[in-house]
């Protein structure tokens, strides 16, 4: 067994092996060390091998969901290796395999996904000249996902798709590797090193081609993608190798590019809490604010929507043509079609995993019957689509389920099936005579017993002799102590308990096998029917898959007009000139907050934004509102732009192509960057990718070094956004001189949250003016946090006497001057020679003889 165990193992050197040994998964050797030592479970010894004794530990067979769930979570990956083979049918160890491995990105079991998120296997291929290939997919999804990027953009896409697996080929550079380790945060990908082998672009191409089942991918002008085939060459494989199959569900290509979509990079999607809070929780956030979806798959696909916005308005306009149709009622009736749509999508399976598990074969009979239930549903939802949107029109014609599909579920499963097959009860009654025969005999067992019993009681006169049936004996005939003496000559003793006999005779004998192996059959034909009834459901995948897409959208839709109408939310418009225009806005969650803590209503606010006035500099006092009125620019644009209505009365939206923010900061600790650091790189790179159709948010930026570096860096990254970038900013500061830089700018003008004073105490009134702020009441919201009186009267005499200093001193420095122009240094002779090589195109003998050169031309510049 042992010998068997290590050539199973040596398969899978890298992934814990649970070997199933009867009604236990069993680890050995380093696996039972590890398993041990991540799941607290014990380690023990059994026998010998090669004269020493074997390390094991093992999981009950029946719990083991529970064990691998906390194994993925630590980003460690399991095969699962079953018995196949009859136990004793052949010499030596029963037959096993390894039936399928569990990885952090290939998960398809229910229990060990999340309901709202997908689980993301993708793979990067490192190409020639900076080129990188991406490929991802999700294995419960219909999708594969195709992308090209420069290295330098790699980054921005891993944070954007959120694998939970990256694959990478083994023969990468170790610079390349480490970029890729730098990228996983604590909590983020498992990392898979994969042979160089299987990142092959010409079988990426014939592999994509037969998953889709097309002649070539110019369809999807995807045709000359080499590096990202070569990245899906990996991940296909990679994902086939995992569920011991193809993924025939897989027919679906995406191919994105650099510039479709709306940048969200991450920094934006923490500052906004679109799906996590600033501390990592759930909620509250604008995705838990959003998902009222009564499905799993609708709730994926809304949180698909909104982290993808795409910068064509397309989309986005036919969701919101689907949305106002589904706000208005069909006429005669008086219900919206979308709180119809609800009733009807409320508790329907996720037909998206489910027929996933039908293309692996791992679907349960549970499942099977919430199948058949969705589909037959399916039938209904179509007439409750109203007409005019041609996003619904298509969705109705999508939702036609395949032809006796659920018909043929109906008549093979149960209505309430057991859980697994391999407990039998699951194929309905009628569905397979041979079945029907097979249990009869083991349902006419009680009356043969009723009547065998009366037979037996009246042939020996013993009153209260009883003929029963245990898993353990079998059938047997009981008999109390006092009756013994009557027990006739035939029965044959089976077993003695403390007041009884229990006595076999050659008739029940003969029934007994006859009833046992009736049941063994019954549950070989079960699971082979089962089988049968997979390979009819195969051909029906695709159709199922596009059912699921179309309930899945139409789910989120609903929920988008839901949130509307219950939000009092307003449809968007677009237009092609750049601007940002919005009357009375307002941030959904912390209104929502407001209205769940019954403190106040939200007060909106209008922004305008366009060419002439592109940026806002905001001032005001701390509580004032600076932040949640910036967030809520930013929020409306993206509702907008993913096509749902938005929390304003109106608003009006040119193109945008990026969503920047730079607000507060935690110390970057687990990357070992300092606040102002942080603060820093992230500006830096807004500055560089930042556009004229950008948004950007400048939350006080420079606050976090000396009072003069800080106002001269906000200065200097304000006037860059002005004059170059040209971006749509909101720039809130507390420097009060950056208040001067509207009369300079003539794009830029001040506004500020206003407040007034009600004796000692401030009042926020939360509304956004025309105007820099007067004064910063910092020591009042001090003193509304509780501090200690003394602190705050210390504070005010500080305060005084800092102010009269500083109106004495205050030299005339023009913040916004241009600077000095530098001098730019010339090229030298080496950076010239340097610029003129193409390290992918030289031979190693080129290479070193330009090392030559470089080094001659170095020596000799010194010498000059
Ligand atoms: N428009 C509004 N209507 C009602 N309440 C608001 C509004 N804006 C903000 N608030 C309330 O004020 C609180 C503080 O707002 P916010 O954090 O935006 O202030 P801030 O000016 O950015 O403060 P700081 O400068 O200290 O960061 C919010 O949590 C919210 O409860």
């Amino acid at each position: 067994m042992m010998a068997q165990y290590l050539r199973l193992k040596a398969d899978h050197p890298e992934t814990l092996l649970f070997y199933r040994m009867g009604d236990f998964y069993e680890l050995f050797y380093g696996d039972a060390e590890k398993a041990a030592r991540l799941l607290d479970i014990t380690l023990t010894t059994r026998g010998q091998s090669a004269g020493s004794p074997v390390v094991m530990a093992g999981v009950p067979f029946h719990s083991v969901d529970t064990y691998l769930a906390r194994l993925i979570k630590l980003g460690e990956s399991v095969a699962i290796c079953e018995q196949v083979g009859e136990v004793g049918a052949a010499k030596g160890p029963v037959e096993r395999k390894v039936v399928r491995v569990v990885t952090p990105g290939t998960l398809t079991d229910a229990e060990l996904l999340a309901d709202k998120s997908d689980a993301i296997l993708m793979a990067v291929h490192a190409g020639p000249r900076n080129a990188c290939g991406l490929a991802w997919l999700s294995v419960t999804g219909a999708e594969v996902h195709l992308a090209e990027c420069d290295a330098d953009a790699l980054e921005g896409w891993l944070q954007r798709v959120g694998p939970s697996e990256l694959l990478y080929s083994a023969e990468v550079t170790p610079a390349f590797e480490q970029r890729l380790k730098l990228q996983r945060e604590p909590g983020g990908f498992t990392l898979s090193v994969r042979p160089a082998w299987q990142f092959d672009a010409g079988l990426g191409e014939r592999k994509l081609r037969e998953q889709l089942g097309a002649a070539s991918l110019a369809a999807w002008s995807a045709e000359s993608l080499g590096q990202a085939h070569a990245a899906a060459a990996a991940l296909l494989g990679y994902a086939e190798h995992t569920q011991g199959r193809t993924l025939s569900h897989l027919q679906r290509l995406a191919v994105e590019r650099d510039g479709e979509l709306i940048a969200l990079p991450a920094t934006t999607r923490r500052n906004l809490e679109l799906v996590q809070t600033l501390r990592g929780e759930e909620s509250p956030t604008l995705f838990s604010l959003l998902d009222t979806c009564m499905t799993g798959m609708g709730s994926r696909m809304l949180k698909r929507w909104l982290l993808a916005p795409r910068r064509d308005r397309a989309e986005a306009q036919a969701r919101l043509g689907a949305i106002a149709a589904l706000r208005a009622p069909a006429p005669g009736e008086t219900a919206a079609p979308w709180k119809l749509l609800r009733e009807q999508l409320k508790n329907t399976s996720d037909v998206e995993r489910i027929s996933a598990r039908v293309a692996l074969r791992q679907v349960r009979p549970r499942e099977l019957v919430a199948l058949q239930l969705a589909l037959t549903k399916c039938e209904r939802l179509g007439p409750l689509l109203p007409r005019g949107s041609p996003l619904l029109g298509y969705f109705a014609e999508e939702l036609v389920p395949p032809p006796g599909c659920a018909e043929l579920l109906a008549r093979a499963i149960r209505p309430e099936p057991a859980a697994l097959i391999r407990e039998g009860g699951v194929i309905a009654t009628g569905f397979d005579a041979e079945l029907d025969e097979l249990r009869a005999i083991g349902e006419n067992c009680d009356g043969f017993l009723l009547e065998l019993e009366t037979r037996e009681r009246a042939l020996t006169g013993i009153a209260n002799l009883r003929v029963q049936f245990n898993r353990v004996h079998g059938f047997y005939i009981e008999i109390t102590q006092s009756a013994l003496s009557r027990v006739p000559e035939h029965y044959r003793r089976r077993q003695t308990l403390k007041n009884a006999e229990r006595f076999i005779t050659p008739e029940l004998k003969a029934f007994e096998d006859k009833a046992l192996s009736a049941q063994d059959r019954a549950l070989a034909r079960e699971k082979w029917l089962y089988e049968q009834l997979l390979d009819q459901l195969q051909p029906h995948v695709p159709a199922l898959t596009r059912v699921a897409a179309a309930l899945a959208s139409l789910d989120a839709l609903a929920a988008l007009a839901e949130r509307a109408h219950m939000l009092n939310w307003n449809a968007p418009s677009f237009v092609a000139h750049p601007c940002i225009e919005i009357e009375q806005g307002r941030h959904p969650v912390v209104e929502a907050r407001l209205a769940e803590k019954s403190s106040g209503a939200f007060i909106a606010n209008d922004t305008r934004l366009g060419p002439s006035q592109r940026m806002q500099v905001i001032t005001g006092p701390n509580m004032g509102g600076k932040s949640t009125y910036m967030r809520q620019v930013a929020i409306i644009v993206l509702l907008a732009s993913i096509g749902s209505c938005v929390p304003a009365h109106s608003c009006r939206l040119g193109p945008i192509d990026a969503i920047h923010t730079r607000i507060g900061a935690a110390d970057d600790l687990a990357n070992a960057q300092s606040t102002f650091m942080l603060e820093m790189t992230e500006a830096a790179q807004i500055l560089h990718s930042a556009t004229a159709h950008s948004l950007v948010l400048m939350d006080e930026i420079g606050r976090g070094t000396s009072t003069f570096d800080g106002l001269a860096l906000a200065a200097g990254i304000a006037a860059h956004l002005h004059d170059k970038a040209k971006s749509f900013t909101l720039f809130a500061t507390h420097y009060f001189e950056l208040t001067e830089f509207p009369a300079t700018h003539r794009a830029a003008l001040n506004m500020h949250v206003s407040a007034t004073e009600s004796g000692r105490d401030i009042v926020f009134l939360h509304e956004m003016q025309p105007g820099p702020a007067s004064r910063s009441y910092g020591i009042q919201v001090a003193r509304l946090a509780g501090m200690p009186a003394a602190v705050i009267h210390h504070a005010r005499g500080a305060l005084e006497a800092l102010e009269s200093q500083q109106t004495q001193a205050q030299a005339q420095v023009d913040l916004f001057a241009p600077p000095p122009v530098a001098q730019t240094p010339q090229e030298s002779p080496v950076e010239s020679a340097l610029a003129t090589l193409d390290p992918d195109a030289m031979s190693p003998r080129e290479a070193l003889e330009a090392l030559y050169t470089l080094k001659k031309l170095h020596q000799r510049e010194r010498r000059d």
